[in-house]
């Protein structure tokens, strides 16, 4: 079995690691015999180095790293690349596919509109306005493809929402939710374009609350099956993409 390596963010914040392994348990229950290891890029242990250094000490010949990242930013593009081509050297008889990032795929857009509904929001109620908040990027494209998203979770409803970030990038959840209040919206939602508690979801969150005290706190998007099927998917892509280009 090729080990699939699930690569978090991490925080210093505990329930984001314990989050992210929550979600991983549906890839347990669905493919026991599957060799599921989970690491992290910063902040928690073990490291993707650790884990890759690991796997390569079992013997094994191959294996598939799945970025648990929303986004294609700093981490997709450059953090992860650096870390995988180390292990690389260090490891040159193990055979290191990535996966692609979790991204913007349909089951985790319809998990943030369930995510959103969970907070007992009616879906024709015109009245609710989501600010929709990421964690930001300083690359712009990564901020357009948040923002893309938004059309997609309110498709179907009578919702208006605003894409908003944590860090790096405005509009700040504050300011979006300031606007969905001035345009009418009396029921305000902050909804995670994010993978798991932490401090910058935690900030957004009161930045928000402080303003409007009744305003509505989705979960973030691990609490749902979804994200253990994507990760599935993107292991299974990059299994059968190897397995092509080597025959
Ligand atoms: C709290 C902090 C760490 C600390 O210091 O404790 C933290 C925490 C977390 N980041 C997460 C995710 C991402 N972080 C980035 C990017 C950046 N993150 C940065 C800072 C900080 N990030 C610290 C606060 C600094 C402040 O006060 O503003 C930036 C500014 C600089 C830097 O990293 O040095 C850089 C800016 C952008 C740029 O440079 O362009 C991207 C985008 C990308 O990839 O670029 C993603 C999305 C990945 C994806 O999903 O795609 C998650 C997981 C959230 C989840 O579960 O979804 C956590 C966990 C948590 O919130 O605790
Ligand atoms: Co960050």
């Amino acid at each position: 079995m090729i080990p699939l390596i699930a690569v978090a963010h991490g925080s210093r914040d505990p329930r984001s690691a314990r989050a992210v392994a929550a979600a991983l348990a549906v890839l347990r229950t669905e493919h026991p015999e599957w060799d599921v290891r989970l690491a992290f890029l910063d902040l928690n242990t073990p490291s993707v180095p650790q884990v890759l250094d690991a796997v390569a000490a079992d013997g094994h010949r191959r294996a598939v790293v799945v970025p648990l990242l929303l986004g294609s930013a700093f981490h997709a593009r450059v953090d992860l690349p650096a870390i995988l081509a180390d292990a690389r050297t260090r490891n040159p008889l193990l055979d290191v596919t990535c996966a692609d990032i979790l991204g913007d795929d349909a089951r985790l857009v319809a998990a943030a509109r369930d995510s959103i509904a969970s907070t007992g929001v009616a879906l024709d109620d015109p009245s609710v306005g989501i600010a929709f908040c990421a964690v930001g990027s300083r690359r712009d494209e990564a901020n357009t493809a948040t923002a893309r998203v938004v059309p997609r979770v309110t498709a179907g409803t009578a919702w208006s929402a605003v894409a908003c970030y944590a860090t790096a990038a405005g509009p700040t959840a504050a300011s979006a939710s300031e606007l969905l209040a001035r345009s009418g919206c009396s029921t305000l939602v902050v909804a995670p374009w994010m993978l798991a508690p932490g401090l910058l979801w935690d900030r957004a969150c009161a930045a928000v609350v402080e303003a409007h005290p009744d305003a509505r706190i989705a979960p973030t998007l691990t609490t749902h099956a979804a994200v253990g099927h994507v990760v599935a998917e993107r292991y299974l892509a990059a299994v059968h993409r190897n397995t092509v280009r080597a025959a």
